[in-house]
């Protein structure tokens, strides 16, 4: 199993390229079940959960094929590539497939709107938290599916197809948003849904839909509006920059000090994390086509943050914060509202020497002078990448186990900080 081992103790400098959004491509693979038409992504990450979400598309007929790399992105691995779902093979989506990525329950909407009929596993829990599906329900049905739960099995059926409806999420969900706006581009009539999720990834795929023929108004705001229509087409479409890469990157240079310039992304997508950064003393600034993180040898201010929908912080951006508030100059707060157990970066970063303790949904930080390079082990996806930037701030060798969960997340992490002077290797057994 690949580990990756890191010296301590340099500053960033350099240029970082961001590169598409998992959290935008995942959808917008998804949303080639829509038509016969091809769908191409530009832009699309080299990540392990578009692999496995590549396959789990194969299962119910997608051809999928991969036109070239991204010429002007020097590092990483985007590339764009055309998914065509001609025929839709087979509406089921096995536990085999679903429970290995959660994302991927999100094929029912797509198929129920073209098919009539769906049978997805449900997800199931994970590291995170429990990931509940009532909304996605509810959403459906109330554009007129038929849902039965068997077997671990959603099983939802729309003989005579979809029809429009006015729809109030109780709470933001960014994936029954999704899942719902994607079902309701090929209902009968008209869709409002009320208090939908306004993360960036709506939008962009919102984006998407539209250019494949969809009518589409207002996503990015809490009230999306759909007409359906009969069919959708073929599109070309450029997946999103990663804002959680983004927001990661500026915060291990504001961890680090140095000076980075993190190439093809925009401030626009995560302005509340680039205020607390700034809060905490890290010199954040719009450059042409990016951002640029600076940070001097002075201290890190402590900031309290609290996470929530967009545009409030990222769930997603949680743990690198805290692993920048572990060095802060006094005590912070981070309460996170998403999920209820991610924190299980606390005890991973407390062998690094951090001084942590919990309350409920509240962790409280006393920031320490110096952390110590040590053994840890990525329990998640973002838990991971917190270690990792710890690690670049900690005196000596931290060495990061199990890290196959970045590589659900990051393209080419290595290298991307390695080119700015970190010492970081994977270690490949
Ligand atoms: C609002 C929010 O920050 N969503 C995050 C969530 O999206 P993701 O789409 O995974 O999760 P949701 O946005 O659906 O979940 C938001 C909240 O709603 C609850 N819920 C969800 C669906 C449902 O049917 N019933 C229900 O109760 C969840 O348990 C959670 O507490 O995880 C992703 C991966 O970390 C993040 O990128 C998203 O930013
Ligand atoms: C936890 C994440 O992914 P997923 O929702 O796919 O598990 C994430 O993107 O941080």
């Amino acid at each position: 199993m690949d580990r990756i081992r890191i010296i301590g103790g340099n500053p960033l400098n350099g240029t970082i390229p961001i590169s598409g959004a998992k959290n935008a491509a995942l959808p917008l693979m998804i949303a080639s079940l829509l038509t016969d038409d091809t769908l191409t992504l530009e832009n699309l990450p080299h990540l392990a959960d578009v692999e496995q979400l590549q396959r789990i598309l194969g299962n119910h007929g997608v051809d999928i094929s991969v036109v070239g790399r991204r010429q002007r992105q020097d590092s990483g691995h985007a590339r764009t590539v055309h998914f065509t779902a001609r025929t839709i093979v087979d509406t089921t989506a096995p536990y085999e497939l679903v429970s290995r990525m959660r994302a991927s329950f999100w094929v029912i909407g797509p198929l129920l709107a073209r098919m009539g009929e769906a049978r997805v596993s449900l997800p199931g829990g994970c590291a995170i938290g429990t990931r509940p599906v009532d909304l996605f329900i509810h959403g459906l049905e109330a554009l007129g599916a038929e849902i039965r739960i068997d077997a671990g099995y959603i099983n939802a059926r729309a003989p005579k197809g979809l029809v429009g409806a006015r729809y109030t999420f109780p709470k933001v969900s960014v994936g029954a948003t999704h899942v719902l706006m994607m079902a309701a581009t090929l209902a009968k009539g008209e869709t409002i849904i009320e208090n939908a999720a306004r993360e960036p990834e709506v939008a962009d795929l919102a984006a998407c839909l539209t250019a494949m023929g969809a009518k589409i108004s207002g996503a990015g705001t809490q009230t999306i509006t759909i007409q359906g229509v009969s069919s959708l087409s073929g599109a070309r479409h450029s997946v999103l920059p990663d804002r959680i890469e983004t927001g990661t990157y500026a915060m291990a240079v504001a961890m680090t000090g140095g000076d980075v310039t993190l190439a093809n992304t925009a401030s626009h997508l995560l302005d509340t994390a680039l205020v607390a950064l700034r809060e905490a003393g890290a010199d954040v600034t719009d450059v042409e086509g990016g951002i640029r993180v600076r940070k001097d040898g002075g201290p890190i201010r402590p900031v309290d943050i609290v996470t929530d929908p967009f545009p409030g912080f990222p769930t997603d951006l949680q743990a690198q914060f805290m692993a920048l508030m572990s060095r802060a100059d006094g005590t912070a707060r981070i309460t996170e509202t998403i999920f209820e157990n991610r924190f299980m970066h606390v005890q991973e970063l407390a062998r690094l020497g951090a001084d942590i303790s919990l309350s409920g949904q509240v962790a409280t930080i006393n920031g320490v002078q110096r952390l110590k390079g040590a053994q840890v082990m990525a329990t998640d996806l973002r838990a991971s990448v917190s270690l990792v930037i710890a690690g670049l701030a900690a005196e000596g060798e931290t060495v990061v186990n199990r890290v196959y969960h970045l590589d659900r997340g990051f393209e080419r992490l290595e290298e991307k900080l390695t080119r700015c002077g970190a010492h970081v290797e994977r270690v490949s057994e």
